[in-house]
């Protein structure tokens, strides 16, 4: 270890490579590095033009490969792991970012671009140090990029093929591996080597130096790292017994002030790589040293603070229907943007620069045009529009929330204050103003489409031949349901009013035969029969009153075999972490009577009607938490007064959660491309793990039912 102290720090630690890449296994065993391979399912499709700069595109997807593969090992298999190391090799020329090519075709048109030029090749890394805490997984996440420039030769068209034909170019970033017959294209490399092969080990070993030698990044620091610590540093400080916490000895690096300030990465470290704790509150105080001067700003704060501006320009330039003005006609120049709709050109100008800026227009001397995220979701007719929901949370979310305050003080709902109504009358008003009831019914259908398809495949339905979608609205998931499982039939039950405004939601060309609707009053009338109950984002309307009123007539009409399967946000069992469903949580507290639950919650509330065995999946899109409860009658017998810490302790052990990202679950019965932009528009810096729904899946044993307790 002579050599090498700094990975001997990483000796008696469970290291994790979160990736496929032989090259990378190679590179960090041929340096006595013992790890285990466990390849992330992270899809590396973010959005690349909502990244300022190709680096970050890297940092980002290296970030989420390896979180995906913490948090799957944390939930999934029960093991935590205590480093996770996620990398992303790109290759950027002319402002164009290449990864792996597709097809021949794809290799030829890189590396014809790349032909007689230089070029950048970016690595970004992640390394994750866990821990788990009170079963919840707590990460410290230190990243860096590092950039190699390569200039190809001047290259004939026979000899592009003829590499091509070898079939290298194929798994490999930019189409070419420069260890190999790719070597042969490239004139000069400045930087490091190993780097454009797919791992930076230099720039990762003084990483782990600073992480692991605090007092040596003042070194590096000075040497603004360009070089890595001496050997004689290394020496001495390697005798340090750093192991001993759960994070290496430089904690204090970055993290959270107890106000929710963010300290930045950079304090200490080379320009480009930073450094951030998850799940984590410190007070600053003890430093060790590293100062937290003035230079630190509150970014998060700044960003919370910030917030709703961001939203509100989203909320406008829908609510004005740019994008639709931009994909039809675009790119268009600000002045005829205004003047097809109709506003000032100052401001339409300063709306479609601020959109830009938030990746959600593109910007370039010709004018504005529309991203591919915003041609998806924000235009108001695409398939995956998010347009209804939009304008649904300007005209009536945002109203409510400016009452919050309110809320808060009064614990009610907000209805009266925003819109001089009661609650009652209101909700009539949802089903009686033509505009209203289109404008709810098109929100609901955006998020209900969007998430269908996860809904639909997070567990196999296929033994089920009939469902009834209970607040199925305009049939959303039923459609997708009946696409998936093609002998199922499905009815959606909903309020008359609804089920009267559907005809205009029916997808077109599809074979609709399979969904038939239903109108009457869920609390009152009888329900149609079915094998399958589906409750989705229904149970978060109502207090445990009005759901246990529910569950029993659900449980009244159940078959042993029949089963009930619920979709919900779920907030994590403390309460502390998602903030995504806890933010849904003040949502539904400002407009109903209702509230997100936890997974432990939504269990209790169900097994007093006989619900067992819940199993909870991470999707990893808009609704991410995915539950399964298998739902089984309880004899008659059973003892009511066990006490709930007995309860709550059963409970949480018998569920199970399972990272389910749209991008690694594979539908048993179709391979479907999943719809959902598995990163929200606006925070995929954010994006660890926090939005969600549960799915309960609930059955019917042998034994007779019992009555509700
Ligand atoms: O000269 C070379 N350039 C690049 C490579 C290899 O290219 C790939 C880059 O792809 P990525 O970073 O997405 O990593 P994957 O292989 O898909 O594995 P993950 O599981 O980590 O996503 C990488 O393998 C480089 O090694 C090369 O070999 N030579």
């Amino acid at each position: 270890m002579a050599l090498n102290p700094v990975l001997g720090k990483l000796v008696s630690k469970r290291v994790v490579l979160a990736s496929a890449s032989p090259r990378r296994q190679e590179i960090l065993s041929n340096v006595g590095l013992r790890f285990e391979v466990v390849p992330s399912w992270f899809k590396e499709t973010l959005e690349k033009s909502s990244f300022t700069a190709p680096y970050e595109y890297a940092v980002e997807t290296a970030k989420q490969k390896a979180l995906e593969v913490a948090n799957r090992m944390h939930v999934k298999h029960q093991r935590t792991p205590d480093v996770v190391i996620g990398a992303d090799t790109i290759v950027s020329v002319d402002g164009q970012i290449l990864e792996k090519p597709v097809d021949k075709q794809d290799a030829y048109r890189m590396l014809s671009r790349l032909n007689g030029k230089e070029h950048s090749v970016f690595t970004g890394v992640a390394i994750l140090h866990c821990c788990s805490k009170d079963n919840h997984l707590e990460m410290e996440i230190t990243d860096f990029y590092e950039e190699t420039k390569v200039k190809f030769s001047e290259l004939s068209e026979e000899l592009l093929w003829e590499y091509i034909h070898s079939g290298e170019p194929m798994d490999k970033a930019g189409g070419y591996g420069i260890q190999a017959l790719g070597g042969m294209l490239v004139e000069y490399v400045h930087g490091d080597f190993l780097n454009v092969v797919g791992f930076p080990l230099n720039h990762f070993c003084k990483k782990l130096a600073e992480l692991y030698y605090p007092a040596s990044k003042q070194n590096v620091q000075h040497k603004k790292c360009d070089s890595m610590p001496s050997v004689d540093t290394f020496k001495n400080l390697s005798d340090g017994k750093s192991e001993s916490s759960d994070f290496p000895e430089h904690k204090v690096s970055s993290k959270l002030d107890s106000s929710g300030m963010c300290s930045s990465g950079a304090v200490y470290t080379s320009e480009n790589s930073s450094t951030v704790r998850l799940g984590f509150t410190v007070p600053l105080g003890n430093q060790n040293g590293v100062s937290q001067s003035a230079s630190k700003l509150p970014s998060k704060i700044l960003e919370l603070m910030d917030g709703f501006r961001a939203s509100k320009a989203l909320f406008v330039a829908s609510k004005l229907k740019i994008f639709d003005h931009l994909k039809d006609k675009g790119p268009m120049k600000a002045v005829d943007v205004a003047n097809d709709v109709g506003t000032s050109v100052c401001g339409t100008e300063r709306l479609l620069d601020a959109c830009a800026s938030l990746g959600l227009l593109e910007k370039t001397s010709q004018g504005y045009s529309n991203t591919d995220s915003a041609n998806t979701y924000l235009t108001s007719d695409g398939k995956y529009s998010l347009h209804g929901y939009i304008i649904h949370s300007n005209d009536h979310l945002w109203p409510l929330f400016t009452n919050l305050e309110s809320a808060v003080k009064e614990g009610s709902r907000q209805n009266h204050r925003a819109f001089g109504k009661k609650a009652d009358d209101l909700f009539k008003d949802y089903y009686h103003s033509q505009e209203v009831k289109q404008r709810f019914m098109a929100a609901m259908h955006s998020i209900a489409h969007l998430t269908a398809r996860d809904v639909a495949t997070a567990f196999d339905l296929s033994k089920f031949k009939s469902a009834c979608d209970l607040g199925g609205c305009t049939g959303a998931l039923a459609h997708e349901l009946v696409q998936v499982y093609p002998n199922l039939k499905v009815t959606v039950f909903d309020l008359p009013e609804v089920i009267a405004n559907t005809s205009y939601f029916q997808p077109s060309g599809q074979h609709t035969a399979p969904v038939t609707f239903v109108s009457g009053d869920f609390f009152k009338d009888n329900l149609p029969e079915a094998d399958l109950y589906i409750l989705s984002r229904v149970l978060h309307d109502w207090p445990d009153e009005k759901i246990h009123v529910l569950l029993s007539k659900i449980s009244a009409v159940c078959r042993p075999g029949c089963a009930i399967l619920v979709a919900e946000m779920v907030l994590d069992d403390e309460k502390k972490n998602r903030s995504t469903a806890l933010l849904q949580s003040l949502n539904m507290l400002v407009q109903t009577e209702g509230k997100e639950r936890s997974g432990c919650e939504y269990q209790a509330l169900l097994e007093k009607h006989g619900f067992t065995n819940v199993k909870i999946r991470i999707t990893g899109n808009l609704l991410d938490w995915i539950a399964e409860y298998e739902i089984r009658r309880k004899k008659r017998c059973r003892k009511k007064k066990k006490s709930m810490v007995i309860e709550k302790k059963r409970i949480s052990q018998s569920y199970e959660e399972e990272v389910f990202t749209a991008s690694n679950f594979e539908c048993p019965y179709k391979k479907l491309e999943p719809p959902c932009p598995v990163v929200p528009l606006l925070s995929h810096r954010k994006l660890q793990l926090s939005p969600f729904y549960s799915i309960v899946l609930a059955q019917f044993s042998d034994i007779q039912k019992s009555p509700m307790m």
